[in-house]
Formats: structure tokens, sequence, C-alpha cells
């Protein structure tokens, strides 16, 4: 049992209410005000004068009325307090954020305590809301969640092309190798290199080449399926798993491809480059021991394409190179 304050004690409370960098609301079952404290001044341009006796409701229509509601009367029905946080929503009442060093939140994040107030009867007639300033964690929590965001997408992709790169796609290769194996589906590789692309880069600059590789791997992301997984290969050369395509399902999307990288006109610093690609086309097949066959068939098919004048696709089949 603590002794009853006395009213200098009472003072010190009030004091410290109304000076802690916290939020301090106090409202009765209308959700009409009836404490302010200078945190919630200071932030809302209003005095306790002036939001005494007034709805919360109506004075900052951005509350969610049926949630916030409900999330009162809980508290009161059950006599516990409840809470809330930024992640489910980023405020209760939107108040300006005043960030000097990173200026990345217009608002303030806020976390919600909502303490129902017993009064000497032992009934809640009164409720308190807790609001707390927790824009810098929430700043820095989003910060970190876009950073490894992009970390992830730094250890997956390759930063010239956007496409998947090699060592990633190698693992999704691995990946749905072992996936069509184990349901006996059908699933193709397509791989393809730019044509004379020494000769582009000698003429043009590196940069050059750089934006005909950029522009070769959108048009391959614009032709692929979200299913698919385009990578890049290597310098200028690039692949496409078509997981659940047959080999002439593979023909015609490489065909299609080889057709709009012909087309392709890359504008660079005034000029129009073209460029050509040669494919080879290889499909799973039973009797393959590992994914490197997939890729050893597409190489020699692409190998072929080469020697027969490029700008061309060339079909594998089981080990055998079809034209
Ligand atoms: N601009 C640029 N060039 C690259 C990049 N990666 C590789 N290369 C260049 O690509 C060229 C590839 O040349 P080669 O392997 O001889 O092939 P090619 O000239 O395309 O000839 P074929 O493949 O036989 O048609 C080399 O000059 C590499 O320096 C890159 O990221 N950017």
């Amino acid at each position: 049992m603590t002794a009853p304050l006395d009213i200098s004690e009472l003072h010190w409370m009030l004091d410290i209410v109304q000076s802690i960098d916290v939020g301090v609301v106090v409202l009765n079952r209308d959700y009409r005000i009836q404490a302010w404290n200078s945190f919630m001044e200071n932030h809302s341009g209003m005095s306790a004068n002036q939001v005494a006796q007034q709805s919360l409701l109506d004075l900052f229509p951005e509350i969610d009325r049926p949630w916030f509601t409900h999330k009162v009367e809980t508290a009161i029905m059950l006599g516990i307090r409840t809470f809330t946080i930024w992640e489910q929503r980023p405020y209760l009442v939107r108040f300006k954020s005043y960030q000097p060093i990173t200026g990345l939140a217009d608002e303030m994040y806020q976390n919600v305590t909502i303490l129902p107030l017993r009064s000497i009867s032992a009934t809640s007639d009164h409720v308190c809301l807790i609001i707390y300033d927790v824009t810098n964690a929430a700043i820095n929590k989003r910060q970190l969640q876009a950073a490894n965001t992009q970390l992830q997408e730094l250890a997956l992709h390759d930063g010239l092309s956007g496409l998947l790169n090699r060592r990633h796609w190698e693992n999704c290769l691995e990946r749905e190798f072992a996936r069509h194996r184990r349901h006996n589906s059908q699933a193709s590789l397509v791989l393809f290199d730019i044509d004379h692309f020494k000769k582009l880069n000698d003429s043009h600059g590196h940069r050059a080449g750089d934006e005909v590789i950029r522009q070769v791997a959108r048009v391959t992301r614009q032709m692929a399926r979200e299913s698919d997984y385009a990578g890049r290969y290597g310098g200028e050369e690039f692949v496409v798993l078509l997981p659940h395509t047959g080999l002439e399902g593979a023909r015609q999307f490489a065909e299609r491809l080889r057709c709009s990288i012909e087309q392709l006109n890359v504008d660079y610093e005034g000029l129009v480059l073209t460029c050509t690609a040669s494919m080879g086309v290889a499909c799973m097949e039973e009797d393959m021991p590992g994914y490197g066959m997939l890729i050893e068939a597409a190489d020699r098919a692409l190998y072929r394409s080469k020697a027969n004048g490029r700008n061309c696709i060339t079909l594998s089949k089981a080990g055998e190179l079809a034209l």
C-alpha cells in the first residue's frame, strides 16, 4: 500500500506528465479530450484549452474510426492496456516530422499505448493514450530493410544488365534441373551471344558496348515469361532457362528473341547501333547426368550457329546437332 499523495506530489506528477517527451491524451467515453500535454500542444499546434471537450475523432479525421474505437472499447472492456505499433499503422494522429538529418519522413511515426483509467469506484470511464514518437527507429529500420533488399539484389543480379548473375542463374538451373528430373517434365535452354561484339567495342568504345548489352538484356527480359530464368552468362553471352518448354517451344522463343535483337536500334551519343545474336537451343534429356550437360549441349549448338554465319539458331537434341 502506498501512502496517499499530498497535493504537492500531485503537482509534481502533473508537471512530469506535462513535460515528458511523449504525447499524453485523456479521453472520456465519448472520445472527448480531457487532458492534453505539452507534447500534444507542440506537435498539433493546438493548446489544451482549444481542444478541451472536443472529440479527438473530429479533430483528427485521419483516425480510422472503426479500428480505433474497437481498440479503445476492447481495452476498457477487458481492463487491459492495448498497443498499436508503427509497422501496423504508421501513426494515429498525423503530426509533421522534424527530421533534420535524414529528412526521410514527412510524418511522425508513432507507437501508441491505450490505457484504460479506473475511477475510485473501479469502473473504467476514461482512457489514456500515450503516443511515442518512433520516427528515428522507424526510419533506421526502413533504411536497413532497403539496404538488405539492395544487397540481395546485388548478390543475385548482374549490375550492368540487371539479369540474374551467372552464379545465381546456375543455382536456379541446378534446382530446376532436379525438379524437372523428379517430375519428368520438360525444360529448355537458350544460350546466345552478340555477334562481332569486339568490333562494336573497338569501333564505338566500351561504353557503347555496355549500352548494347543493356538493351539486349532489356529485350530479353521483355520476351521471357515470369517463370523463365534470364541471366548474363559472360561478357556478351546470355542465357534463358525455359521451364516446362520443349525444344520446339524453345526454338520459337529463340527465333522471336533473335528477330527482336536484330531489330534493336540502340541510341548511343547520337549514333544508332545495331547488332545480331547467334543462339544455341537445347532441351533436357532423360539421359543427361547433370545440368552441366544441358549447358554444354546449348553451347555446342551456339558454336554451330557462329560457324554457320551468325544471326541464326541451332537446335541440339540428345547430343546431336540439328539445324
Ligand atoms: N562493352 C563491354 N564489352 C564486353 C563486356 N564483356 C565482354 N566484352 C567484350 O566482348 C568482346 C567479345 O569478343 P569475342 O569473344 O571475340 O566475340 P565477338 O567479337 O562477339 O565475336 P563472335 O562471338 O565470334 O561473333 C570482347 O571484346 C570483350 O572485351 C562488357 O561488359 N562490356
